[in-house]
């Protein structure tokens, strides 16, 4: 039995040699330990700026104890974070403004998804096909302002690089250097490059919001994470990644939120390229094929307490989180399983241990933490409906709340 994806955004939408080759470059090269390694101070300077910009905001004596609408910070980090990694760019300043190319940047991107959306609907509901029939049209002028943009974005980037003799870390000059070893064409790299950015950016700051919501509602659980952060990282300098394995708690937080708020709750659809038999249903060929993770996440008959967020949980039994067992898959299994799982797990830990260990989280004054409202907002991605307010109080000495730059 293989699926392959139904769907045309996705390059490799046809499992056929294609998709194996693209795999592979993700899987081999794009994701390695080594560069995911090497790329790691980009994460830790965006988490830190992400920090230093809400300890300025709140120590603005006009807005003392006053709350922060989390998505914003979040939505920066995972937008910088993202371009960083694929085009070596960073869009979003300090201040949170954005250049010309920035705000076409982001345009492609939201214009992406909505097409994305609309091909998805006409996938699925087929006498709804007629409705969408201009897609196509919509689809080619959006690829080539996708690709202007992308190319002008290349052309600076491979300047800057003969001037500077930069490194070859980002996506954009690993592939480059890989186009002729895996015969990729420009076409296919740019389908890459913006296959990450689509796929890795809303999901990773959708986490963080989903987590910090269940942090601003369950203060226990808060105050457990910062008791571990205080006695493993003490009061006198900053988290980093190579703490992650001394904190079990904080990964636990992280794994449990993934499980209660899969930010895609159906995966990402398949198509079944045969006919197969699935857990006794006849599966035609051609069918589209959600797996409703979300529902497996919570399903009482495998899960004690499924509604509850307690982390503790994964000390009781130690549940893989990347596809290897099927009680937990917010990042699909099998071949198409997510390939920057890896990469999501250490910004979403990053983000959140940041978070609690340099501020306390209380919900915005007159709400009590049980009244956090958690009501989803039904999608191919799943956002919270009323978007996170919470009000940061610091907690460590004020030297430690400076961006560290790459
Ligand atoms: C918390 C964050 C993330 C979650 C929950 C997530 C989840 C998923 C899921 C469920 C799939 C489909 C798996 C399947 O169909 O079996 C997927 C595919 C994918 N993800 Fe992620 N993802 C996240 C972050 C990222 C990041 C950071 C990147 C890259 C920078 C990324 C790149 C991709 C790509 C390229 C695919 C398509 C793979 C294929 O079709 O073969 N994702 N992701």
């Amino acid at each position: 039995m293989s699926f392959s994806r139904g769907g045309k955004d996705l390059i490799w939408a046809d499992y056929g040699p294609h998709y194996v080759k693209v795999r592979k470059v993700c899987n081999l090269e794009l994701f390695s330990p080594k560069r995911l390694e090497a790329l790691r101070p980009i994460r830790e300077d965006e988490v830190t700026a992400m920090v230093e910009s809400i300890f300025k905001h709140s120590s603005d004596p006009d807005n003392r104890e006053k709350s922060i609408l989390m998505r914003g910070y979040l939505g920066s980090v995972a937008f910088n974070n993202i371009t960083r990694l694929t085009f070596g760019k960073r869009f979003v300043n300090s201040e949170g403004g954005m250049d010309e190319q920035g705000q076409e940047f982001k345009g492609i991107v939201s214009n992406g998804i909505k097409i994305g959306g609309k091909v998805f609907m006409a996938e699925n509901i087929p006498w709804l096909r007629w409705f969408f029939a201009g897609e196509n049209e919509i689809l080619a002028k959006h690829e080539q302002r996708r690709d202007r943009l992308t190319k002008a974005i290349m052309a600076e980037h491979d300047l800057a690089r003969a001037k500077t003799g930069g490194t070859q870390e980002h996506f954009i000059d690993a592939l480059h250097t890989l186009q002729q070893k895996y015969d990729l064409s420009d076409d296919t790299i740019i389908g890459l490059l913006w296959d990450m950015i689509t796929a890795g950016m809303d999901t990773t700051s959708i986490s963080v919001e989903w987590a910090m919501a269940e942090l601003v509602k369950n203060p226990r659980v808060q105050h457990k994470a910062q008791e571990e952060l205080d006695r493993v990282i003490g009061t006198d300098r900053i988290m980093s990644e190579t703490d992650f394995s001394k904190l079990p708690y904080l990964q636990s937080i992280a794994k449990e939120a993934l499980r209660l708020h899969p930010p895609t709750p159906l995966m990402l659809p398949h198509k079944a390229n045969s006919n197969v038999k699935l857990g006794g249903y006849d599966v035609p060929k051609g069918a589209i094929v959600h797996v409703n993770v979300w529902a497996i996440a919570r399903d009482p008959t495998i899960w004690k307490d499924p509604e509850e967020f307690r982390p503790e949980r994964f000390f009781e039994e130690d549940v893989d989180v990347k596809g290897h067992d099927y009680r937990l898959l917010p990042f699909g299994a099998g071949r198409r399983v997510c390939p920057g799982a890896q990469l999501a797990i250490n910004l979403v830990t990053s983000m959140l241990g940041h978070l609690l260990h340099h501020f306390e989280w209380t919900p915005p004054a007159g709400v009590k933490p049980e009244e956090v409202d958690l009501t989803e907002n039904p999608g191919m991605v799943t956002y919270m409906r009323t978007p996170l307010q919470a009000v940061p109080t610091p907690r460590l000495p004020n030297n430690l709340y400076k961006r560290v730059p790459v």
